[in-house]
């Protein structure tokens, strides 16, 4: 969705997708070069986290500034609310602007930790790296095959649960190239 309406971004990672593929099936290797489809997976992440909370328990009675958390409370982390503080991002926090990311995860904002689609510490998400791979092997496939834009039929309704998704899909026109 996010490269339907920025077809300068969907450009960019066609042209990158065919230079490093060569109309071959992507590979291990392959998906290492795409730094612009990184980029891009990256700033989606950040602006549509599909997890956008972690939780986690005290095991010890802590405090936090004048916040006292007990021994057995869960705290639960927003971070979407995270992803677009323009303290940490700039002014333009709400923008898709892969560009952020050119320097990676580190280069990207006031506080790089604050980065969270996978989660921290511990607890971080086990499938981190297959989900990047899954990510730029479909991204190369589709930029491959077709170009998109938004569907008139696209309806802007996110649901916010546990996960955070498009309440009635995303309708996308394809062309085949
Ligand atoms: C874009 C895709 C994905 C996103 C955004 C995502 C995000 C997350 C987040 C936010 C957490 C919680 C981390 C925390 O509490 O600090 C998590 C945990 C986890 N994820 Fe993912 N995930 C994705 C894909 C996957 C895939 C493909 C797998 C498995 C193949 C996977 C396996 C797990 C597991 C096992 C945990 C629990 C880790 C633990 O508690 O030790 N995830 N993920």
């Amino acid at each position: 969705m996010l490269l339907a309406i920025n077809p300068e971004w969907q450009t960019r990672a066609r042209e990158e997708v065919q230079e490093i593929c060569q109309g071959q099936m992507p590979d291990a290797d392959m998906i290492q070069k795409k730094k612009v489809l990184t980029m891009v997976i990256y700033e989606s992440l950040r602006l549509y986290p599909p997890a956008p909370l972690i939780s986690r328990e005290s095991f010890e009675d802590l405090k936090f500034g004048n916040i006292n958390n007990p021994k057995g409370l869960n705290v639960w982390t927003m971070f979407l609310t995270l992803h677009y503080d323009q303290d940490i991002w700039g002014p333009d926090a709400h923008d898709f602007k892969p560009e952020r990311f050119a320097n990676g995860i580190s280069g990207s904002c006031k506080h790089p930790h604050v980065s969270l689609p996978f989660g921290a510490s511990a607890c971080i998400c086990l499938g981190q790296h297959f989900a990047m791979s899954e990510l730029k092997i479909l991204l190369s496939l589709l930029l491959s095959n077709f170009s998109f834009s938004l569907s008139p039929k696209y309806r802007d309704s996110l649901v916010l649960t546990v996960t955070f998704r498009p309440e009635h899909g995303v309708n996308l026109t394809m062309r085949k190239l």
